[in-house]
């Protein structure tokens, strides 16, 4: 349902060229839910912007539905479903203004296709008088999801869609995306949230516009091939300090409440290591070998291509 081939995106500015995409390819199938992972900057809004139509990419092609985003842009428009990663409502309408409202650009009506929304509108319908920048972060998002849909769209672009959203509303927001690819709908969603890049079917890894990998959420935390020790002491910041300056180590990350590292060799001696620290001055030194998640994966790819902070 979405095909991008090399797509390139170069923003001309007066004195510089930035490049938010290279040769960006990807493929999403009718109702797989796919996950575009990746930080500020990494180019996943630029990429929702040229499948939705709303910007002419510098390089490559892409399809949706079958259409091509550029020559058939309106035949595109009349099928996505698109959710800006900023709150795009209008915020002085009502919930249910801003639904009609959305529901007439595209000639239809709330009720045709209510039985789309359904779900979502139940918990919306007790403040659809109450102004659109009234709502709630959860609420707004589902008022946004539900203005995304009025139209029956069978590809739904979802930009951030759970950012600064409670973990209660997030949950319910992935079950009523799960409902939606069963009905055959496909969905593209960017999150810089790890445990929902595990609720996709397949997901992408995208850094400084480029793509690094593309597979399911098991098979690439299993990509990660090197040992990964979990380490704590009471002083982690200087922990960190000092565990990023062994030449053994390739790369030191935070995770939660450990450091998440990795060694050039596999077979570094790292009770020893652990020691050296105890030597140096750290109290509560601490350390296991754990398995690695998307996240350690994201990682290594990242800090192969960076200065070792992973950004
Ligand atoms: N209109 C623009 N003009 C110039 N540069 C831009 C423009 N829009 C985005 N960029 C740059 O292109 C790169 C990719 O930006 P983009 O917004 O696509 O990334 P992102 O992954 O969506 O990040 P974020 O979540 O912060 O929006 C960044 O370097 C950004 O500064």
């Amino acid at each position: 349902m979405i095909v991008a081939e090399n797509i390139s995106m170069k923003y001309r500015q007066v004195l510089k060229e930035i490049v938010a995409l290279k040769e960006i390819s990807l493929e999403v199938k009718k109702g797989e839910v796919f996950g575009l992972i990746g930080p500020d900057g990494a180019g996943k809004s630029t990429l929702f912007r040229i499948l939705t139509t709303l910007l002419l990419p510098t390089g490559g092609r892409a399809s949706v539905g079958g259409f091509d985003v550029i020559d058939q842009y309106r035949e595109v428009r009349n099928i996505v479903g698109y959710m800006p990663g900023k709150f795009s409502l209008y915020q002085d309408l009502s919930v249910e203004e801003n639904l009609r409202f959305f529901a007439s650009v595209f000639d239809t009506t709330l009720q045709a296709n209510y039985d789309q929304i359904k779900d979502i509108y139940e918990q919306l319908a007790p403040f659809k008088n109450r102004k659109a920048g009234a709502l709630s972060g959860g609420m707004k998002q589902k008022l946004g999801l539900c203005c995304a849909l009025i139209h029956k769209p069978k590809v739904l672009f979802l930009d951030e869609p759970t950012t600064g959203v409670d973990p209660i509303s997030r949950k319910e927001f992935w079950d009523v995306l799960k409902r939606l690819s069963g009905d055959g709908i496909s969905v593209l969603v960017s999150t810089p949230y790890m445990d929902e890049a595990r609720l996709c079917d397949r997901i992408g890894l995208i850094f400084h516009g480029g793509m690094l990998a593309v597979d399911t959420p098991d098979r690439l935390s299993r990509k990660h091939d090197k040992k990964l020790v979990a380490f704590r002491a009471r002083d982690m910041y200087r922990l960190l300090r000092d565990i990023r300056e062994e030449p053994g180590v390739y790369s030191c990350f935070t995770f939660g409440d450990s450091l998440h590292t990795t060694f050039k060799e596999n077979d570094y001696p790292v009770e020893r290591f652990a020691a050296s620290l105890r030597g140096a001055g750290h109290t509560g030194v601490e350390w296991n070998e754990i398995e690695a998640g998307i996240e350690d994966y994201f990682m290594m790819l990242t800090n192969d291509t960076s200065d070792g902070t992973g950004y």
